[in-house]
Order: C-alpha cells, then structure tokens, then sequence
C-alpha cells in the first residue's frame, strides 16, 4: 500500500504543499505566494489569515495534482519562516494584528534599550541569540503593548502568541478533540526549534524563561507548549473537513532547521546553506550547544523523540533572494528571478564593474548584528549598467555567505571543505558557481533543493514510523550538481576585501544621519 507524507512549508515569500513517498521523492506540490506589506519603511507584515488559506488551499492542490487518496497520507508535517510572530483570538480564531515579519526593524529602538540595560550577555547564554529586531521577543511586547487591550486579555489567557507554525498547527486541529491543548481551541504548540527562536527560550534547560518573561513584561499564558520536532505521539490531528481524513501530525521544523535534516546533516560537523528570502547557513554542533564569539546564533537544531537533542551554529543573512524580488518588485528591471543568470552571465570578465551591493534592508545580520545599517549601491560611473547591478545583487549573496563561513570556521574551529546548498535561489547555476569561486571550496547541490520540505517529511515519517531510523534518511541524499571554484586566490580575496569596504559603509548610517525625514521607521 503506497504511503505519503505531506509538508506544509511556509516561507516568507510563499507556502508550499509537498507530497512525500517513503522514498523521499516528491509526487507533486502546490504553491502560492502571499502579500508582503510594507506599511512604513522597515515595518514587514503578512496577513495571517492569508498565509492560513494559502495553506488550505495549497495542501488540497497538491492532493489534488498527485491522484492520491488523503487515506494514503500517514502524517503530516510542518516547516516554517521563523521568528514571525501572530498573536490571535483564541475563541474566534481571529488574528488581533497582522504578523509581523522576521525582517521587520520597528522594535530596534526596544532592542537598544535592552543593550543598554546590559542584558546581552544574559539573553545570550539563555537563548544562544544576539538582541536584535529579527526575534519573536520584541514584536510579541510590541502587539501587547500597542493593541488595545491585549495585554489584559494576554493576562486571561484570551489570546494565544505562536510564530507561524503554531498557527498552521492550531488552525488545522481547530474543533478537533483529540489534541494536545484541549482547553486552548486547538492544538497550540511550538516545536523545539523555533521556541529557541523567540529570545524567550532557555536553550540549555529547554523551557521558557522566566526571567526573559518577566523582563520584557510578557505573560506566561499566552506561550504555546513546546512539543519535539518529531514526535511519536502526534500533536494533533488534521481537521477532517479539509481533506475529508483525519492525518495525524507528527513534525514541526523551523525552516532552516529542517533544511539541515533534508540535507542529511546528522553529525556534527555537518553544514549546510539554504538560500531562499534570505540565507541561513547551519552547522550541526552536536548535543551541546557551542556559544559565538564571532556573531553566529546558537540554536537548537531539532530534537527527535528517541534521539539526544541536536544544536547547531547558525550564520543567518536577512536578505538575498529577497534582493532579487525587490529588483522584480521595486525597480522592475526584471520580470522573474531566473533573468538574473542570463543578465549577469552577460558581464563576462568583468563582472559587476567594481559595483557593489549592500542589501541591508533590515539592517545586517550575521556576523555584523547591526540593526542602524542601510542598503547601498557603491562604485557606480557612467560605464555601469543593468547587467552589472544584477551581478552585484548575485555577488552580494554570495559576499554574505562568505562573511558568515569566515566566522564559522574562526568559531567552531573546524576545516570545512565543502559547502552543501538548497532553496529556490540555489537553481540559479549562475549564482552557485560565484558562490564556489568567492568561498573558494566546492558547492553541492543535491537533486531535491526543496530541502526544507523534504526535512520536515522525515521528522514528521520518523515520527509516524514510516523510517526506522536517520541512518536510512541518509541514504535519500542525491546530488545534482557540484560547483568547483575556479577563481585565482588573488582575484577572489581582492574582491572579497572591496565587499568588507562597502560593508563597512553601509554600517551605522542611522546612527549617523539619525532619522531622515520619509524614513520614519522607528517605534519610541
Ligand atoms: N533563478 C533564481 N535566481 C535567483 N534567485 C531566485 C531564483 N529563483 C528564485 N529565487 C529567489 O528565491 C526565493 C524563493 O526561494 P524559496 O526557497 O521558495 O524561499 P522562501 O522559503 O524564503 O519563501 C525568492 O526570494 C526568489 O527571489
Ligand atoms: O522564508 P525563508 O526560507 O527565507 O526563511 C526565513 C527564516 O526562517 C527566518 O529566520
């Protein structure tokens, strides 16, 4: 009898139903993107609602496309944008304010207070994570403390926080019986990879923190349950209303995280790097979590029901092919992301044309933590055209990556010599092989770059018995393509060294130039 697995992966520019074979292969999927909402700059929103009828709607196509019977789906699993933070009326199911986006800066002048106050180091060795905008911590207190009543109905228990897998969980077991939460409408739970994403989490006792609660003044109540990333005891069960059966869900994976299962990076040691709206590089660090000195984040890697619990180093680069839809999106010199490999083939020898490109939109991430950087555009002369500024955007993803390995190899002091790659970005041959000559290793590519989807398969298949163990999720790896690097030492480290200038001139340009009339972005 053939058994399926189907995933829910929703990313930030869009959400994705895969169906899963036990052989890991894909039958089919389904995607729709959603709005981005930019309500002021440096202020990103997604309607909930939206992301939750996409999902509905996603999960029934790819059911659909497949010929399969929903009979025949053994579990379901979840994989999700991280840190984007819903806060929703438990009895009507109604979100009290938009989600607020991972890439949204409104609480930076929140976080610099919590600097002030001397609170890295603590909120560092409790969550492994760095005081940033990025985290859930700030966009919860920033709801609570601007909508109108939530903080008392926060303190009934009237509404619930979940970043967006808690979402999906609680909208797909709503009115179900059988789940974990029953007094809370629906399933409400977060798996331990993106709790350790919510600068709430204790990563080393694995519970919520007290004292980080009490700090930012956020009430216990409104927290979901932390539940494993595979589970043998389901967290809920599917609504039978959406696919006419009942499917059990068994896994929940913060995206990047589930790319480092799909990737099969069980050991530690093991690396990859998933290039989507932004890039996440990841290293497995083994059952003991690895503090940066170098700016990486520590986090949970996942934990299997069964399994010690695994914790990985994390490079997280807040916007490369985000980059690529703002040049659709914003300055329309391209209809889709694919012209960018024949545009930038185009430049020849000459590449960018000594331009550079800083996408600090969301100020800069790993390894720089600076939340006061703006993008820029450098190096520009009458010579320069589209060609070359789309080359730039390719190279800067790519600078990025390289910053972020630079700081992985000083901090966790191991040789790397090869770099696994995934996400919709990596199908850009183009923009792989800059990548192999700006690190100056091989970059590989596996068959399936729909990694992320494919990891939460196997928690949620580890979970439900349909694999034995990770040793046979390893033997589902296949590779596609290895890129070599084919860059002189001298040409990549001269160019590497003009992207650290024009980084460094991006950095601090609000601090600088303080609030500019029209840039008008900051909460007080
Ligand atoms: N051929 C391409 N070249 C460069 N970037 C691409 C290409 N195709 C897609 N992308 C980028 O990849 C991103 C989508 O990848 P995906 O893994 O689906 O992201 P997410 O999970 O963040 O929604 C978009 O930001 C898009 O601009
Ligand atoms: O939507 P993605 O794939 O860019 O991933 C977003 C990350 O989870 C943010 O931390």
């Amino acid at each position: 009898m053939p058994r399926y697995i189907l995933v829910v992966d929703q990313g930030t520019t869009g959400t994705r139903a895969v169906l899963y074979d036990n052989e890991g292969r894909i039958i089919n999927y389904s995607y729709r993107e959603h709005r981005q909402i930019y309500p002021r700059p440096g202020w990103v929103e997604h309607d909930p609602l939206e992301i939750w009828r996409n999902t509905v709607y996603v999960m029934k196509d790819a059911v659909k496309l497949s010929e399969i019977d929903p009979s025949d789906i053994v579990s379901v699993g979840i994989t999700n944008q991280r840190e984007t933070t819903i806060v929703w009326d438990k009895a009507t199911g109604k979100p009290i304010y938009n989600a607020i986006v991972w890439q949204d800066t409104r609480t930076i002048n929140y976080c610099k207070s919590l600097i002030e106050k001397g609170l890295s180091k603590f909120v560092h060795e409790k969550t492994g994570l760095t005081i940033s905008t990025y985290f859930s911590a700030s966009k919860i207190k920033w709801i609570l403390d601007n909508i109108p009543g939530a903080r008392d109905r926060a303190e009934h228990g009237e509404i619930l926080f979940g970043t967006i897998d808690t979402w999906i969980i609680w909208n797909m077991t709503r009115g179900t019986r059988d789940h974990l939460t029953p007094d809370r409408g629906g399933a409400h739970v977060i798996d331990y990879s993106n709790a350790s994403r919510t600068m709430l989490f204790d990563i080393v006792n694995h519970r919520w923190s007290i004292e980080l609660l009490e700090k930012m003044r956020i009430p216990y109540e409104i927290l979901p349950v932390v539940v494993p990333s595979s589970s043998r005891k389901p967290y809920g069960y599917m609504n039978k209303d959406i696919l006419g059966e009942e499917i059990p869900i068994h896994g929940d994976l913060g995206d990047q995280q589930a790319a480092l299962v799909g990737q099969t990076c069980f050991r530690r040691g093991e690396m990859k790097s998933t290039y989507g709206t932004g890039t996440f590089m990841l290293l497995n660090t083994g059952d003991k979590p690895v503090h940066s000195s170098k700016g990486l984040l520590t986090t949970i890697g996942y934990v299997f029901e069964g399994y010690d619990p695994v914790y990985a180093l994390e490079g997280s680069v807040a916007i490369s092919g985000a980059a690529i839809q703002w040049l659709r999106d914003n300055l329309r010199i391209i209809r889709d992301p694919s012209e960018t490999e024949k545009l930038a083939g185009k430049t020849g020898e000459i590449g960018s044309g000594g331009v550079y490109f800083v996408p600090a939109f969301s100020g800069l991430y790993a390894p720089y933590w600076d939340m006061t950087a703006r993008g820029l555009i450098i190096g520009l002369t009458r010579y320069t055209r589209i060609e070359h500024i789309v080359h730039a955007v390719l190279e800067a993803i790519a600078y990025q990556v390289r910053d972020v390995y630079e700081a992985m190899i000083k901090d966790a002091g191991i040789v790397i010599n090869m770099l696994k790659v995934d996400g919709g970005a990596t199908k850009n041959n183009y923009l792989m092989q800059l990548q192999a000559n700006i690190l100056g290793i091989p970059v590989l590519r596996p068959r399936n770059i729909e990694t992320t989807s494919l990891g939460a398969a196997f928690a949620a298949g580890l979970g439900a018995g349909l694999w034995r163990n990770i040793d046979e999720l390893r033997k589902l790896w296949v590779l596609d393509k290895e890129f070599k690097p084919i860059w002189s030492k001298e040409k990549r480290e001269k160019l590497y060294s003009g992207w650290r200038s024009a980084v460094k001139r991006a950095m601090k340009w609000l601090d600088e130039v303080g609030e500019l009339p029209g840039s008008g972005a900051y909460w007080e």
